[in-house]
């Protein structure tokens, strides 16, 4: 059996070799050993650390302009179509605008702000990586309109996406100790449906785990013991004791012995994942590392997009999505869901700033008065928030001006 280096001792470092020509990656747990021994590649990875891309058109006529063009793409292109699937608040917004390098995906801490499928696309140099996600239960709705032969287009979307992805990634929150130790019924489904399709464990939010051995637990859990056809090996060492207060299991591979056939019904995990992330995408920690890996998993293939474009979402989508998320931010649910966003001025000013006026339509007074705020302090603050992302976003100066008022 091939034991993985950090097993006998060796030290990080000299398992990560930066020329694109040699990967560091081929075990399938080398991505993640950072994380597990404690010493997270931060001053690597850390925000900041991917090149800062190009904005997004901030005109619609522009954006359209860039879907429609022929792609720029150079003699040999390659390209890879990345679906990211989770459970809700996993953090693939979060993951998606890392990979882009730029905010341009709504992200909040209340569930379902993945609404719409977006996509989000990275060029670099020859690569085109083409990422969409869904939440998990949207999957299960796609599953079962596939099998029932439901014609619901709302549900297909992500079908049709899973079944032409050329990678799949499968985001765990190790943060929720309700969720992260086996992956839901939707995500096995999803899986065995598509064996095919490689798949890569990402497990995120590990800024939150305290103690990082539990993460080669989670890995365990998760991948049923195999990870790239062969079958780990945890075992413990004394001399690691003294950094945790648990036992230190330890990780290694050897090859698998015949598994036996297992219902999903009796699975926590998933044994066909090639790889494993371990990573913080809120901080952009070794979201680098995974973006390099997915750049060398991409096959010669055309581009689907113009180099210029960042995602498939138009200006005014991505301005409302972000003023929804700073609602989200700051109020019950009941009141953004039930607003009705009207875009009433979206036009450049005289000194080439973006001027953007919205109507917030609500339904109740009661609604209106609370996304005001005592004396506007609520509606400037989202007003405020949404402006710097957009600024972000498309990069220029943004005014933004937002009205409220009752639906008639
Ligand atoms: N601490 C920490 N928080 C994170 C990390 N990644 C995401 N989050 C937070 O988790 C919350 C959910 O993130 P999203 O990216 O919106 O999650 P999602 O999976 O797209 O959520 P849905 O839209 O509900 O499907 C947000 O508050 C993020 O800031 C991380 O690595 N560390």
């Amino acid at each position: 059996p091939t034991a993985h280096p950090w097993v006998l001792g060796s030290p990080l470092p000299s398992l990560r070799c930066w020329d694109p020509h040699c990967p560091p990656w081929g075990n399938g747990i080398t991505a993640a050993l950072p994380w597990v021994l404690g010493s997270p590649l931060s001053s690597l990875g850390a925000r900041g650390s991917l090149s800062a891309p190009q904005p997004v058109s901030r005109a619609a006529e522009e954006q359209e302009r860039l879907l429609r063009h022929r792609p720029d793409q150079p003699r040999s292109p390659k390209v890879l179509k990345v679906a990211i699937i989770g459970a809700p608040n996993a953090g693939k917004s979060t993951l998606s605008n890392q990979l882009l390098g730029r905010k341009v995906f709504a992200v909040s801490k209340k569930v379902h702000t993945t609404r719409c499928q977006a996509q989000g696309i990275v060029t670099s140099e020859d690569t085109q990586l083409v990422s969409s996600w869904w939440p998990e239960r949207s999957l299960t709705a796609a599953v079962f309109s596939f099998r029932h032969k439901l014609n619901e287009s709302m549900l297909k979307d992500p079908w049709e996406s899973m079944k032409h992805a050329d990678i799949v990634l499968v985001l765990v929150d190790v943060s929720d100790h309700w969720t992260r130790n086996c992956l839901s019924q939707e995500v096995l489904k999803c899986l065995s449906q598509f064996p095919q399709i490689p798949s890569v464990l990402v497990l995120n939010k590990v800024d939150l785990v305290k103690k990082k051995f539990i993460l080669l637990d989670l890995v365990a859990e998760l991948t049923e013991g195999i990870v790239n056809g062969q079958k780990l090996k945890m075992r413990y060492n004394p001399e690691h004791n003294s950094r945790s207060s648990s036992k230190t299991p330890k990780i290694s591979q050897q090859d698998p012995k015949p598994c036996e056939h297992k219902h999903l019904k009796n699975m926590k995990g998933w044994p066909g994942f090639q790889e494993i992330f371990m990573l913080a995408a809120l901080h952009g920690e070794e979201v680098d590392t995974l973006k390099q890996y997915l750049l060398m998993q991409a096959k010669p293939g055309p581009w689907e997009f113009h180099s210029g474009v960042l995602t498939n979402q138009s200006p005014q989508e991505i301005c409302d999505n972000i003023i929804r998320e700073k609602m989200l931010e700051y109020l019950p649910l009941e009141v953004p869901y039930g607003v009705h966003q009207v875009t009433e001025m979206w036009e450049e000013g005289p000194s080439g700033e973006l001027l953007i006026m919205q109507n917030l339509v609500v339904p109740r007074k009661s609604h209106m008065m609370m996304l005001i705020g005592r004396k506007g302090k609520i509606i400037s603050r989202i007003a405020q928030e949404a402006g710097q992302d957009l600024m972000n976003a498309f990069l220029c100066d943004i005014r933004l001006k937002l009205r409220v008022e009752v639906k008639s």
